[in-house]
């Protein structure tokens, strides 16, 4: 049927238009123009100090994005690998039963992801594990276009906000997340997902106390994808929308790490590549083979001398470099504190013993919250600190003296290229010490934890990567010693700890930062790092 066409003259019906925009006060853009010509996003000014309500998955993250990884990554690292494997087997019937025109993935997905667990650990999974993954799926000019507004609230429609609020609030400065909610019961979730329409309406009851609020009477902007269930609210409470097209959307770039509004310093989690369906089968289909080959790389180090442990792991696949610095040989000289002292930068649990690989000879590591499955099994000797200043010096001190001392001065590691503060003490124990550069790449399973319960396996998981690579390089030595004329004291060691810090940054170059253990572990597992137990002899 052809639609008969108006009788009303086009500037009747453009001056009715303008008069119920003006009424209503709302503004429809859209960042095409009707030539088709490229219309940027607002300018940042436009937008500065107003209330921005924006559409996650519509305007800020990149298109097309698929959910199934996010729900991996919650399933795997708050629940565990075997609902991952779980939520893998569901999802191709779900995908079957989409194309036959019943869509439950969403629901389903929430329900084998988070049905069982802890609030407070998918929140935690949400702050500690999920924002690099989502950091990386952020547009760069969708993020610009809000830069400058006063008030920021995020909107989600796929996504239940427990999973987005960490990243939008800790790494955007988003001000408020409004989204789907799951049901909660005693703590736990029940994996139920509240309707749409539901999370709508909360998102309308949220703008409509914000404006009542507000101080200045310019009205909210709304920054909406093309399509979505949020066109309905943002009409009623927004005087000024603008809809990003599709096409528009794909010529928008990806954030780079550089231009993320908070650095991504830490994380935590298990998986060190987004599982994609496709990435995922094929981590689970490698698995049995990464525990054999574990396996035998642990028992290699453990028991066979370096020079036959290294190339043999090097056959399996693991990768290491040794850069000897300008004067290899003075790194086997002893000093007057009886054995030479490595500092390192600390990225896993095997560093001491990659220093002793690189050196050909054995070392005593100092280590602090390191599990007893990792003592019992580690190839060196292992000394734990107690962060007692006197006592730890003097147990330093005593182990110096009796032969080459390995320490990692940041007190805990760190996966990204940054350098946290460095713990002053080692530099009072001798006049020199010699720093080591240190840098890992894993492709499939992170060697680092933050829960107590998960540490003991640290070192296997790094095992189990298929390329696991460590780089060394022993560099030339630092004085530590105060110079002729120079005051010694605690200052000077803070001073002295700073320049290896400086001098393993340049090596690596990697930033360097005041952050600390505890820092960390505020951030990833909501306590202060702190491990009760003695010292071990
Ligand atoms: O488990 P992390 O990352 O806190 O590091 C532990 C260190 O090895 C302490 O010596």
């Amino acid at each position: 049927m052809v639609k008969k066409p108006s009788a009303l003259p086009r500037s009747f019906l453009s001056l009715r238009r303008l008069l119920r925009r003006s009424i209503s006060g709302r503004h429809y853009r859209r960042t095409t123009s009707a030539t088709g010509a490229r219309v940027a996003a607002p300018a940042q000014d436009k937008l500065k100090d107003r209330t921005v309500l924006v559409d996650v998955e519509g305007w800020l993250l990149r298109s097309p994005l698929s959910a199934f990884p996010y729900f991996m990554l919650v399933a795997v690292e708050a629940g565990s690998f075997l609902r991952g494997l779980l939520l893998l087997l569901v999802y191709p019937v779900l995908c079957l039963l989409a194309l036959i025109g019943l869509d439950l993935r969403l629901e389903a997905m929430v329900m084998v992801s988070l049905f069982g667990l802890r609030e407070r650990e998918v929140t935690r999974v949400s702050k500690a594990v999920l924002p690099k993954f989502f950091l990386e799926d952020v547009t760069m000019e969708g993020l610009e276009a809000f830069k400058k507004a006063g008030t920021v609230v995020a909107v989600t429609a796929t996504f239940p906000r427990v999973m987005v609020e960490g990243f939008l609030k800790e790494y955007l400065g988003v001000h408020a997340v409004v989204g789907r909610e799951v049901a909660v019961a005693a703590g736990r979730y029940v994996g139920f997902l509240e309707e749409e329409h539901a999370g709508m309406e909360r998102v309308g009851a949220f703008l409509e106390e914000t404006e009542a609020t507000r101080s200045k009477g310019d009205g909210a902007v709304g920054l909406l994808g093309a399509v979505g269930p949020m066109h309905h609210v943002v009409s009623r409470y927004c005087k000024e929308t603008y809809v990003l097209s599709e096409a528009d959307k794909k010529t928008w770039q990806p954030l780079p790490r550089d231009k993320y509004p908070n650095k991504l310093v830490f994380h935590d989690g298990r998986l060190a590549f987004r599982p994609t369906f496709f990435a995922a089968i094929a981590m689970y289909t490698y698995v049995p083979l990464g525990i054999i080959l574990a396996a035998l790389r642990c028992l290699a180090f453990g028991v066979l001398p370096y020079r036959v442990s290294v190339p043999l792991a090097a056959a399996t696949g693991m990768r290491s470099r040794l850069v000897v610095g300008p004067s290899p040989d003075a790194s086997r000289e002893k000093n007057e504190a009886g054995g030479r002292l490595y500092v390192c930068n600390h990225r896993t649990l095997l560093d001491p013993i990659t220093v002793a690989a690189g050196l050909n000879k054995p070392v005593t590591a100092v280590t602090y919250s390191v599990s007893p499955v990792s003592e019992l099994l580690a190839p060196i000797r292992t000394a734990r600190l107690t962060r007692d200043r006197d006592q730890d010096r003097r147990r330093m001190e005593a182990l110096l003296a009796r032969g080459d001392l390995v320490v990692c001065p940041e007190g805990t590691t760190c996966r990204e290229p940054y350098l946290l503060r460095f713990s002053p003490l080692f530099a009072e124990l001798t006049g020199e010490v010699t720093p080591v550069a240190l840098d890992t790449r894993v492709d499939m399973f992170y060697g680092t934890s933050t829960k107590p319960g998960a540490k003991w396996l640290d070192p296997f998981y790094f095992m189990m990567n298929s390329r696991p690579e460590y780089r060394v390089e022993f560099l030339e030595r630092v004085a530590t010693a105060p110079a002729d004329g120079e005051e010694g004291g605690h200052g000077h060691s803070i001073q002295a700890a700073n320049r290896v810090q400086r001098v393993l940054g340049e090596a690596l170059g990697f930033e360097l930062t005041g952050l600390t253990r505890k820092d960390k572990y505020m951030m990833l597992a909501g306590n202060e790092g702190v491990v009760s137990g003695g010292a071990k002899k």
